[in-house]
């Protein structure tokens, strides 16, 4: 794609900036893949791990959908009590699935693409293969019809509920003991399926799989084939409710035997089944093409006014191992000239288990060393930014990074009372003279609908009656807002619209002199 585009840029961070670097906010739940997010020691006694909980709630959400009539599949539904309280959902694993992720949802990242890239982040970072990432994907309004296959059942219905789920009896087999690479069956829950362990390091009684229940590797299967399975749904003392066992030797254990033969094709294998777990989405959902990297990418681009000088801040992430890179950034303005300055390296970032390695780069000095902000001439200003990595141009192909210095926070906002719950203060907008906006408008950020969608209500900022000169070439639209919330700002022109990646709160704010 062509940067900007606000939501492939937020799906693209937190598929490959995970650790390091402006990294992702959920990668430390499951660092190491020991960790489970209710206990404090890093490596788990508690037999549970993060990982083992995003997989099968990512599994336990698409498992409802219907293909005949495209209902169901992955959105988010297992958010709701009324589903994930059903009895094929027993556990606690969802909630705090549900929890934990829940900290990438932004409003270009829906929680159900969240499930999606955390069950593919858990995977690619605890020894499993890379997937395939799509977004796009739209949170339920209500649960799902339910349609979780269950222990107890019996083969012909597992063959049957994985159909409805879109998926054959050969890829059933495979599915299963993909997602039976991690975890195990708790006690609690399962009090029939599994024994009380009284085992200090593995405190909520969890049988695991296989022996390496936090690792991704072929062991489900080997094990199973050798007859050594300690896995509680295939070695279990009541037969009723191992379905492992029945669904792993409904071929004759022709599939199983292929993956237990080689680890290669169990991974190849999962990285399929799994990215088609994750894309398989209510009818009428779009979603994105597979996410792949851009090679330079800006970063957290942001404009401001301060009198009579427009400041830019930002960094840039480069793809690469190379952290020692010579990056310039170049500039076009609006008066046929530009600039051109050396950036300072400001990070390293790496992703999907270490397959993805970037260097960052500021738009300006780091703090140490001065301003964080480049200064740029109002009359200038800035429209467009190219990158020269050790010599090499990178221009999106010659059209550049488009850039927006139109509509910009200024800092004159301020407030005339801070005293909470309702402060009282004053957003001012510093909106290019001969721009001319159809609209510009405050977008309230943090906010959700009834059912815990994001939701952008937007305030119109009425323009003023006369032109306010801020400086020669801007000039002032103001708003007066009451509430402690974020806003950002947002704007029109040529039916395009724009929003730009700062919040703006009164925490930042001073008191108002005029
Ligand atoms: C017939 C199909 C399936 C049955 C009957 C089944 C049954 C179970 C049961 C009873 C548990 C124990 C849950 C707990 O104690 O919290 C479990 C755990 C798990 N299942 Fe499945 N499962 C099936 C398919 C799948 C699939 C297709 C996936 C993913 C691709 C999956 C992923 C997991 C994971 C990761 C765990 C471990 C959870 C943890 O340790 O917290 N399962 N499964």
């Amino acid at each position: 794609y062509i940067w900007p585009s606000p939501m492939l840029d937020a799906l693209e961070s937190a598929r490959f900036n995970q650790d390091g670097h402006n990294s992702d906010p959920v990668s430390i739940f499951i660092t190491p893949c020991t960790r489970y997010l209710l206990d404090p020691d890093l490596d788990s006694t508690t037999g549970r791990s993060d990982i083992a909980d995003w997989v099968r709630t990512a599994y336990h959400d698409m498992a409802t959908y219907n293909i005949t009539d495209g209902t169901g599949g992955m959105d988010a539904s297992i958010r709701f009590p009324a589903e994930n309280l059903r009895p094929e959902n027993v556990g606690d694993g969802f909630n705090n699935t549900i929890e934990a992720l829940g900290e990438l949802v932004t409003r270009y990242i829906s929680m159900a693409d969240s499930l999606a890239l955390g069950t593919i982040i858990a995977i690619e970072n605890c020894g499993g293969p890379e997937i395939a990432f799509r977004g796009g994907r739209i949170d339920a309004g209500g649960p799902n019809t339910p349609g979780v296959p269950q222990p107890q059942d019996d083969l012909d219905s597992h063959i049957t509920d994985f159909a409805r789920q879109g998926f054959t009896q050969t890829e059933m087999i495979g599915l299963v003991a993909c997602g039976h690479t991690f975890g195990g069956v708790q006690q609690a829950p399962f009090p029939n399926i599994v024994p009380v362990l009284n085992d200090p390091n593995n405190t909520q009684s969890v049988t695991h799989f296989d022996s390496t229940s936090v690792n991704f590797d072929n062991l489900i299967a080997t094990e199973y084939i050798s007859g050594t399975t300690q896995n509680p749904l295939v070695a279990g003392s009541n037969d009723t409710t191992n379905s492992d066992k029945r669904i792993f030797g409904s071929d004759g254990n022709v599939t199983m035997k292929s993956f237990a033969d080689s680890p290669e094709l169990f991974a190849s294998t999962c990285a399929n089944l799994i990215a088609r777990m994750l894309d398989t989405v209510p009818k009428g959902v779009e979603l994105t093409d597979i996410i792949t990297p851009l090679p330079v990418k800006p970063y957290g681009v942001v404009l401001s006014m301060s009198g009579d000088i427009l400041k830019l801040s930002g960094e840039l992430w480069n793809m690469t191992a190379d952290a020692q890179r010579t990056v310039n950034l170049l500039w076009d303005d609006h008066i046929g000239g530009g600039g051109n300055v050396t950036m300072p390296a400001s990070g390293v970032s790496t992703g999907a288990g270490g397959r993805y390695n970037a260097a960052w780069y500021s738009f300006a000095p780091l703090p140490v060393d001065g301003p964080t902000f480049l200064s740029l001439d109002t009359a200038a200003g800035i429209t467009n930014m190219r990158f020269v990595v050790d010599g090499k141009l990178e221009d999106q192909g010659g059209v550049g990074f488009a850039i927006q210095d139109g509509v910009v926070f200024s800092e004159t906002s301020c407030y005339t009372s801070n005293l909470p719950p309702t402060p009282e203060w004053r957003i001012d907008v510093a909106v290019r003279n001969g721009l001319n906006p159809t609209r510009v408008y405050l977008e309230q950020i943090g906010v959700t609908d009834s059912v815990g969608r994001v939701i952008v209500p937007q305030t119109d900022i009425v323009p003023p009656a006369q032109s306010v000169p801020l400086n020669a070439n801007y000039s002032l639209w103001t708003v007066n807002v009451t509430g402690e919330n974020f806003y950002s700002i947002g704007f029109e022109v040529d039916d395009i619209t724009f929003s730009e990646s700062d919040s703006h709160s009164i925490f930042s704010f001073s008191p108002c002199t005029t």
